[in-house]
């Protein structure tokens, strides 16, 4: 039986990706996509997508559960959106995969009440690619013995949320391990406004936004006489795809929600 799969934001950089990729998959149907606006009745009417592509289009997300039945939610939109797609989805017995960014962690909470009450899946992956993943895992491993740290991620500049959501569960993982800390001299002032970047229990992450970048963050860490740097670039959106296949077919064996795919791989 083939996992009945809809997706919220089609003819975005990611959505488009993921589009292809479960069009192509063996094991999943794309039953339907989410549009904010009406622009076509099907895929096909869309110049990007080819005309056997014919998944209809909506721009309600209770009509097309009623009409299309979707096992899976996957939700590629922006951080306005993608709080009340997922509540939505869990209200209508929909598994959402979330690969938007964005959310509080009074949202994370709400999310994860709702999808244990509701004994339903729910994926919320900040980052979908391995290598970045193993990069979060490796900078958590990093930080039990360095915990003088700092986070520069580097993106596209269409990118809406600062910091981005990798670099904030990065944090996050070390946060678990590293000892509290304030980082840099304790007398330290900014003479231009943000010069010392987010602050986050004591460390500090930077944001650079430029054309030509996809998706790259370094971690590094400093210590005496020595600097370790873990490094992930993600060079396209394929790189992200095979982690939206396997979340996908997660997240039917799942019955609570999971933030993060350290959690799952
Ligand atoms: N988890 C991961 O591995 C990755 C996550 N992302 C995240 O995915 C999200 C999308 O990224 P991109 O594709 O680069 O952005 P994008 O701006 O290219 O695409 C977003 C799409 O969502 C659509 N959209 C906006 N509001 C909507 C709504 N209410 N309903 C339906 N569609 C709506 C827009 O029309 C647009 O086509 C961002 O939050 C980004 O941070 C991006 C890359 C990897
Ligand atoms: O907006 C992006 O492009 C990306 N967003 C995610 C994030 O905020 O971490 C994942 C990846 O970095 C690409």
């Amino acid at each position: 039986m083939s996992i009945r799969v809809a997706i919220a934001g089609p003819r975005g950089k990611m959505g488009a990706e993921a589009v292809h990729t479960v069009m192509k998959h063996d094991k999943m149907e794309l039953v339907a996509v989410l549009d904010y606006k009406e622009v076509g009745k099907t895929l096909a009417d869309l110049e990007m997508f080819p005309a056997s592509y014919t998944a209809p289009i909506f721009t309600d997300m209770h009509e097309l559960v009623e009409a299309t039945a979707p096992d899976v939610l996957v939700d590629l939109t922006n951080p306005h959106a993608v709080y009340n797609h997922t509540k939505e989805a869990l209200n209508l017995n929909v598994r959402p995969v979330i690969g938007t960014t964005g959310f509080t962690d009074a949202q994370l909470d709400e999310l994860s009440a709702m999808a244990k009450e509701k004994e339903l899946g729910c994926i919320i992956a900040p980052n979908f690619a391995i290598g970045a993943i193993l990069m979060m895992k490796f900078a958590k491993e990093a930080a039990k013995y360095l915990p003088d740290v700092e986070i520069i991620e580097m993106h596209h500049d269409q990118k809406l949320d600062a910091p981005s959501g990798t670099a904030v569960k990065t944090a996050q993982l070390i946060q678990e391990v590293r000892t509290s800390k304030i980082q840099g001299h304790p007398e330290e002032k900014e003479t231009i406004e943000g010069a010392r970047g987010a602050e986050f229990d004591g460390m500090r992450i930077h944001s650079v936004r430029l054309p030509g970048l996809v998706a790259h963050q370094q971690v590094l860490f400093g210590g005496d006489g020595q600097l370790l740097t873990i490094r992930h670039d993600s060079l396209n959106r394929n790189s992200f795809m095979s982690g939206v296949a396997f979340c996908v077919e997660e997240v039917m064996k799942m019955d609570q929600l999971v933030y993060g795919l350290e959690n799952i791989i």
